[in-house]
């Protein structure tokens, strides 16, 4: 398990191992500069002239020791420095001093006569950003932005905040890296918001703290696998086990059901049915109306089709104990009979509730959170809201996550906490959270970029494959971060011109290449 955490963490852990004497802030700086080095190396082996932007703080430390580090290797170096150096901490003013070459002022100036380099490396802030950049430095930052060579950022491009992934100053303001390097473990921010843009690829250095990160308790937030790492991550993704069938009879992989909407409204139900049945449901059933039955069973062949006539209609289908996850909301239609079918839904199965089944307790959210309490067994229901729909049930952790105030992962923990359901917030940046307090993120960024899974119906699908997932597990968090990640790594496996349709189709593929 890859684990993201606040820059306060971060701090946390590095402070942890100091004070234990396991090691000390220098030798940690000269592994963060070395490992810098190595990655520029890598990646522009042909690169051979740099210019250093060094901060007052041990991000600006970092720079020195990189700087360093090429002039020993014959590179052109240039530095340009922010500060007075007897104010900068212990660690990052000895490496100042250490380096040899001319520090020049920290200017746009300066910056801008570095026409000649070959990279440009920004260490002038990391973790330690407390404030919106300001003045000359936030007119370094902005000029960064036209920079024609290749940008490195050190820990974090600079002016953004890691535990939101949103600049501290105003928009344009946090330079957009070509690589980001970053230590020990990634850092939230790395992965939501603008962060992901801002960031470029990303590298891990390992600076040897396992030991301090293993005691950082429960409060960690799981990456839910296969984020563009440079050089990316290899082999078979820990959620494996997840995707392998039960062996024996189709009931052991649980029945998944899905409502469907009226006539004409049909197609998002059995687009969800479709990817609950090809991850690995044993059986998948649509409850339609009785007056979309046929336009439902003319579809279908291996998905069983049930009258289903409404709220009443529901209950009666869910009293067969074998159906173990429900999905609905696609195509549902928005007021008071989807409301009726949600609360005859909800009870001891998995529900995953979408669109419409959201959208239609606007008026009063109130209203779900406490048909959701009543069902009293935890971890049951899971609401998978975009952006629009998240904020018409959570208005207050919207308006807060908008203004800036909270991060989107704080906004989908609140909404878990609010709400008594799992909530999955989607977007390129998928955030999950628990009522237990577990949480998950999914970056679909570099490698993992699938612009075209923007399109009609995609949710739909992911609705399901929760559904199909859930079917045959005892953990919605995790038949939920599953999901996400093999949604996007089926748009990945077709490419461009994907249509909804083909993302089930995608999935024996994605399994089979996983060795499943
Ligand atoms: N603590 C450690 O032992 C290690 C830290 N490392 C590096 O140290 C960084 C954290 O260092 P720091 O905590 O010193 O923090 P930073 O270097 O990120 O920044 C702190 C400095 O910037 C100033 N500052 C903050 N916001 C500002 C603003 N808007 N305008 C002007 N000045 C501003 C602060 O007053 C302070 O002087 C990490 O990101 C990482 O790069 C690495 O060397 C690994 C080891
Ligand atoms: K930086």
């Amino acid at each position: 398990m890859t684990e993201v955490v606040t820059a306060a963490q971060m701090r946390g852990i590095e402070s942890a191992a100091i004070e234990a004497g396991a090691v000390t802030g220098a030798a940690l700086m000269e592994r963060a500069g070395a490992g810098v080095v190595a990655a520029i190396l890598r990646q522009w082996p042909e690169a051979q002239s740099a210019t250093i932007l060094c901060g007052p703080g041990n991000n600006g430390g970092d720079g020195y020791v990189i700087a360093r580090l090429l002039a020993e290797r014959w590179w052109d170096v240039r530095v340009l420095g922010m500060g007075d150096a007897e104010a900068m901490p212990p660690d990052a003013r000895a490496n100042r001093a250490a380096w040899q070459g001319e520090v020049a002022p920290l200017t746009r100036a300066n910056l801008e006569a570095a026409t000649d380099t070959d990279i440009v490396v920004d260490a002038i802030f990391g973790t330690g950003l407390t404030r919106a950049p300001a003045g000359e430095v936030l007119s370094v930052l902005k000029a960064l932005g036209d920079c024609a060579a290749p940008l490195v950022a050190v820990d974090a491009p600079s002016g953004l905040c890691l535990d939101r992934g949103i600049p501290l100053a105003r928009e344009g303001s946090v330079p957009k890296c070509d690589l980001t390097v970053t230590f020990e473990v990634p850092k939230i921010g790395h992965f939501i918001a603008d962060g992901p843009a801002c960031c470029g690829a990303l590298e891990v250095v390992d600076l040897g703290l396992s030991h301090w990160r293993g005691k950082l308790g429960a409060d960690t937030t799981r990456l839910i696998d296969a984020v563009p790492m440079v050089p990316p991550t290899e082999g078979t993704p820990h959620i494996l086990p997840n995707f392998r069938k039960k062996t024996g009879h189709k009931y052991d992989n649980g029945h998944a059901l899905v409502v469907s909407g009226g006539p004409s409204k049909t197609g998002a139900a059995r687009l969800a049915a479709r990817a609950a049945l090809r991850i690995g449901a044993g059986l998948v059933t649509v409850a339609s109306p009785p007056t979309a039955l046929a336009e439902n069973a003319m579809q279908l062949t291996a998905i069983m089709t049930r009258r289903c006539g409404g709220a009443a209609g529901l209950s009666e289908i869910l009293e067969d104990a074998r159906f173990t996850a429900l999905c609905l909301g696609p195509s549902l239609g928005v007021g008071e009979q989807t409301r009726a079918m949600v609360r005859a839904a909800l009870g001891p199965r998995f529900v995953v509730l979408d669109a419409d089944a959201l959208t239609s307790f606007e008026e009063d959210p109130s209203e779900l959170f406490e048909a959701i309490a009543a069902v009293g067994e935890p971890e049951r229901v899971i609401l998978t809201p975009h952006g629009g729909e998240f904020g018409r049930l959570f208005p207050d952790e919207n308006a807060a996550l908008d203004a800036g105030d909270i991060s989107k992962l704080d906004a989908v923990r609140e909404a878990a906490q609010r709400s008594g359901a799992v909530v999955l917030l989607k977007g390129a940046d998928t955030v999950i959270a628990s009522p237990d307090g577990r949480s998950s993120i999914h970056a679909a960024h570099c490698a993992r970029s699938v612009p075209w899974l923007a399109t009609a119906g995609a949710g739909d699908v992911l609705a399901g494959l929760i559904a199909g997932l859930a079917a045959r597990s005892d953990d919605l968090h995790r038949a939920a971060a599953d999901a996400t990640w093999l949604h996007v790594e089926a748009a990945r496996a077709f490419g461009p011109g994907l249509i909804a349709e083909d993302l089930p189709e995608m999935v024996p593929r994605v399994l089979r290449d996983m060795g499943v």
